[in-house]
């Protein structure tokens, strides 16, 4: 019967994906989710230095708090520099992020119909002494952020005492914790753009990432 072959051939197609499984489950569990090694180190040294060469050209702009008909830099809330990245014009580096992004974007729609249509990534340095302060995602008046993804581009020898952690603010019955994350090269880190406050620590060496938010329009 030609509905049964139709469920099959979706069935056959369909191929489950243990780690963007846990990925789902984290997000429901907790509204974050940490994968270590989603880009293995050849792919994070690839991304550091197309990203430190475009550092290096001077291409990278301030960070400005609000989107553009609300554009005020303040350094007294963020520190770090960022410059987007278009995937159309995407080097080699970013062509591998987007592929493994686009992957993950693929499979969260389909088992869990979430809905995400567009993405926004930029790369961003926090030089020694900056940091973030607590913010939620959608200060930008952005309601179509759904899911913010953050990926670490340092070097291998990242140390606790270079600080920079991203601190999760949850909610667990009414008391606050806190989850410190350290960015280390390789990770990523996912999660509900709406919903989590968070900021970056004052860093004591610069510290070199991959910041993004997939949305819904
Ligand atoms: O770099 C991080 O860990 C988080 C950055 C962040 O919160 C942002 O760019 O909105
Ligand atoms: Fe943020």
């Amino acid at each position: 019967m030609l509905a049964t072959e139709t469920e099959l051939f979706e069935q056959l197609d369909f191929t489950e994906n243990p780690l963007f499984e846990r990925v789902i489950t984290d997000l429901m569990e907790k509204k974050y989710s940490v994968v270590d090694n989603f880009f293995d180190a050849q792919e994070v040294d690839l991304l550091r230095a197309t990203l430190m060469e475009k550092y290096r050209e001077d291409d990278f702009k301030k960070a400005a708090i609000g989107n553009r008909t609300n554009e005020v830099v303040a350094k007294s809330v963020r520190g770090d520099f960022i410059l987007w990245i278009n995937e159309t014009t995407a080097g080699p580096a970013e062509n591998i992020f987007f592929s493994k992004i686009n992957s993950m974007v693929e499979y969260l729609n389909r088992t869990c119909f979430m809905g995400i249509l567009t993405k926004e990534f930029h790369y961003a340095v926090y030089p020694e002494g900056t940091f973030y302060k607590r913010h939620l995602d959608t200060f930008q008046n952005d309601g179509r952020r759904k899911l913010s993804m953050v990926c670490y581009l340092n070097e291998e020898n990242w140390k606790p005492e270079n600080g920079g952690e991203l601190a999760i603010y949850l909610d667990e019955n009414g008391t606050e914790k806190e989850i410190d994350i350290y960015p280390l090269p390789g990770r990523i880190v996912i999660f509900e753009s709406q919903e989590l406050e968070h900021e970056v620590k004052p860093v004591k060496v610069p510290r070199l990432s991959i910041t993004g938010w997939l949305k819904t329009r």
